[in-house]
């Protein structure tokens, strides 16, 4: 199996706080790393630092053979690497079909001028869109949605909205910043059929994640971060395992 992420002793401080310290992580093909840890950790900084959103101090990221330290966030899909955010940052007056297809955007090649002009070109790609973006729709059981626009979806469907987005741009690699946030007990187990199904089409995952029954149910490998360490490593049993996790994560003396 080969490392299709690889990052290497990256750092980033903010004045004294050091949010990411020497951070090493590797994500091999077709596998899902979940990166853990308590509020502070710097899960969301390394996740900014990969998808040069932050830069680093130090340290390096490849993908796919790509030095990608240095390079901007939107360079980046075109290489198939994808985040979501947090938040959800669908744009809330378009509609969730909308939405997702604005995910696959990079596969057309009209632009503006044959975009006002409305040329044959152009109504071809958008047709193509369209039904991409539905296929997805369907996959992530938002059909009934499809039509309403984003801001009047529960907060567990925006969620949802946002990966099928992320999905859309036909990624080898999505970074998920909290996709369970928001979900109740049946949308997460839900979500995590969707994120098992996504693997097995060949999509490798990095799920930053507070719900630990779902990071369990789905991760191959887990990264423990913890004041802007990697404090443990390993496979979910190993993890859960684990003295300095459970104190440091989970609060339980070992
Ligand atoms: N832009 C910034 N300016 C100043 N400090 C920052 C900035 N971004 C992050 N930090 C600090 O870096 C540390 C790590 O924050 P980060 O958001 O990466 O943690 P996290 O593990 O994602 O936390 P959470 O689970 O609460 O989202 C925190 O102490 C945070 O206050």
């Amino acid at each position: 199996m080969s490392a299709l992420l690889t990052v290497r002793g990256i750092s980033r401080s903010y004045g004294g706080v050091a949010a990411v310290q020497s951070v090493d992580l590797e994500v091999d093909e077709g596998t899902i790393r979940a990166v853990i840890g308590p509020n502070g950790a710097g899960k969301t900084t390394l996740l900014d630092l990969v998808t040069g959103f932050t830069r680093p101090d130090e340290g390096s990221v490849e993908f796919c053979g790509h030095q990608l330290t240095g390079m901007s966030p939107r360079e980046l899909p075109s290489l198939g690497l994808m985040r979501t955010f947090q938040s959800a940052r669908l744009v809330p007056t378009l509609t969730v079909r909308q939405n997702v297809m604005l995910g696959a955007y990079r596969f057309t090649r009209a632009r503006f001028f044959s975009d006002a002009l409305r040329l044959p070109r152009t109504r071809r790609e958008e047709c193509e869109l369209v039904v991409r973006a539905d296929e997805l729709v369907d996959f992530l059981d938002l059909r009934h949605f499809a039509d309403t626009p984003a801001q009047d979806l529960p907060a567990g469907a925006q969620r949802l909205v946002e990966v099928a987005r992320g999905l859309a741009a036909a990624p080898k690699l999505l970074l998920l910043d909290e996709p369970a946030a928001g979900l109740d007990d049946s949308e997460t187990r839900e979500l995590a059929d969707v994120l098992d199904a996504v693997r097995a089409g060949g999509v490798s995952l990095v799920l930053i994640e507070h719900n630990m029954s779902l990071v369990l149910a789905i991760s191959d490998r887990i990264t423990v971060m913890d004041a802007g360490r990697v404090i443990a490593e390993g496979l979910p049993n190993e993890v859960r395992e684990d003295a300095a996790v459970r104190k440091a994560y989970l609060g339980v003396a070992s």
